[in-house]
């Protein structure tokens, strides 16, 4: 069977191609959303230099994040057939919105000087990463499905701090919740339909592009919280 064909069979199992994946990769998709820096956060054991240090470059990289989530609006206008794709995308330029004057709200509130932070390695190879899939040649079903891994690691992470039996400190309760609140949950949940639903069209090519890029996404958000920790 080839690859396309198993991701129609699954989708018809109600599991598509994203869901094949995170099986595959299941190791991969842990180290990303069970770092040791979310573990930390999750037994009250976190460093405070380290969530700040995160907080500094997260806002950094948020900003970077715009044009990287306005090309995926674009090629939703250009290449979707659904018209709903574009109600969850503007959603998550709304929520980016948001993100972006919290983080001024939380960094004044830590004491973070946002305007003389310095991008780290890490964070920048990331915006870099995020750059490249601006390119008009990337397909619309490989930039869906990456955008998708990006908040879904998020998610994942953030809620598991508010889990029964976390100890999240109080003060770093309203983070976890940014991400890890049931609404959040369900925006991930959309973004990952709608990347199944394109991915179950695709093409041999698109797919493994589009895989390839999913594991990327997984290894550059392994960096990221390295560097929240201080390890580059
Ligand atoms: C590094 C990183 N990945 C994902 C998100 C989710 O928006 C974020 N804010 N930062």
């Amino acid at each position: 069977m080839t690859e396309k064909s198993e991701a129609v069979e699954k989708s018809s199992n109600n599991t598509g191609m994203i869901e094949e994946w995170l099986r595959k990769h299941r190791l991969v998709y842990t180290g990303a959303t069970r770092h040791p820096f979310i573990l930390s956060v999750r037994d009250g054991s976190v460093d405070l230099s380290s969530f700040k240090r995160w907080l500094g470059q997260d806002y950094l990289f948020v900003k970077a994040c715009v044009p990287f989530v306005a090309s995926v609006l674009l090629k939703a206008c250009k290449e979707s057939d659904d018209s709903s794709d574009m109600e969850v995308i503007l959603g998550g330029v709304a929520s980016i919105n948001d993100e972006i004057a919290w983080f001024m709200k939380e960094a004044s509130k830590w004491g973070v000087p946002l305007t003389s932070i310095v991008p780290q390695k890490a964070n920048l190879d990331y915006c870099r990463f995020l750059e490249s899939l601006t390119r008009s040649d990337v397909e619309y079903t490989v930039a869906i499905t990456a955008f998708w891994a990006i908040e879904a690691v998020y998610q994942e992470s953030f809620a598991h701090c508010l889990e029964d039996g976390s100890k999240t400190p109080e003060e770093l309760k309203e983070t976890c919740q940014r991400w890890g609140n049931e609404g959040f949950s369900q925006y991930c949940h959309c973004l990952r339909n709608i990347a199944n639903r394109c991915l179950q069209k695709a093409t041999d090519d698109v797919l493994s592009k589009a895989e390839e890029v999913v594991l990327r996404v997984l290894e550059h958000e392994v960096g990221f919280w390295n560097m929240s920790r201080g390890e580059s």
